[in-house]
């Protein structure tokens, strides 16, 4: 820490170039970081550049590795080749061995789902594989609580590979999470629909404008029928598979999940389902 001089010292240009910490009067102003600062920085620099490069899904050794298409169903297994990181969710790390040194930076798309999912703090920072497992074996998905419900679900890209039409009997299933619903065969492809009578055609619009940023949001689009100037419908499915997915119910959910009961006709009786619908 650099004072102010009292008398005129030979001039010394490493007390010179330290950046004072504090001094009255000091004649030094720091001219450039140390070495160690630098140093530093750079290590930060290389940091920031790899939870950037990483950003967009787990790479291991170059290799991408995207969980989207893995569905989460409760207990089951997450696996690394030849690491068995923790037993929750069945989901599936088809990584290799990791080959970085100390500081491993998992902030990724994938890992921001089990965030989502399992409520684990975003970005997250692991120094190894063994505080990740550690990481996993204590979250909420260790002791196996109930699969995180619809509407707290994010949608997968529909071009996910391995994506396949569910069974109508998942299907059957899966509708119950979504009152209101129901499902639709048509040449064998599944879809599903549910109507509303909106209180006008404006409303009507409105409620379209809402459910377009859903859907905008998800990446996963509704069909949307407007007709007889306030009968609503809405068909869902995924198109790049001609069938359903979770996607799907997803997108219902989130539907379901807009408040719009200002924009619908109550109903004249008392149905099962929220007001509003037809
Ligand atoms: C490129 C874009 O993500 C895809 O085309 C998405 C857009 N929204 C979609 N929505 C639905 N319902 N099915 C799809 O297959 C689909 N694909």
């Amino acid at each position: 820490m650099l004072f102010g001089l009292g008398h005129a010292p030979s001039f010394n240009k490493s007390l010179y170039s330290q950046p004072t910490a504090r001094g009255v009067g000091s004649p030094c102003t720091p001219k450039s970081k140390s070495g160690r600062e630098r140093e530093r920085e750079r290590e930060r620099e290389r940091e920031r550049e790899h939870a950037q490069t990483h950003r967009k899904g787990l790479m291991f050794k170059g290799v991408r590795v995207s969980m989207a298409s893995a569905l989460i169903r409760g207990a089951g297994a997450i696996s690394c080749r030849g690491n068995s990181m923790a037993s929750c969710g069945s989901m599936s790390l088809g990584v290799g061995h990791l080959s970085w040194s100390h500081r491993l930076y998992f902030q990724a798309q994938t890992l921001h789902k089990m965030d989502e999912l399992y409520g684990t703090p975003s970005n997250l920072r692991f120094k190894s594989m063994t505080s990740l497992s550690r990481h996993l074996a204590t979250s909420s998905c260790a002791s196996q609580e109930a699969p995180v419900e619809l509407v707290k679900k994010k949608c997968i890209p529909c071009e996910t590979k391995n994506l396949r039409p569910m069974s109508r009997e998942s299907a059957e299933t899966m509708i119950e999470q979504i009152p209101g619903w129901s499902i639709v065969e048509d040449e064998g492809k599944l879809r599903l629909t549910r109507a509303w009578k909106a209180k006008n055609f404006l409303k009507g619009l409105e409620f379209f404008q809402l459910v377009a940023d859903v859907a905008e949001a998800e990446g996963h689009h509704p069909d949307l029928h407007l007709v007889g100037w306030n009968k609503l419908s809405i068909d869902i499915w995924t198109h790049s598979i001609g069938g359903l997915a979770e996607n799907d119910f997803i997108l219902a959910a989130k539907i379901n999940a807009i408040p719009a009961e200002d924009l619908f006709r109550k109903l004249s009786h008392v149905g099962k389902q929220p007001s509003g619908t037809s």
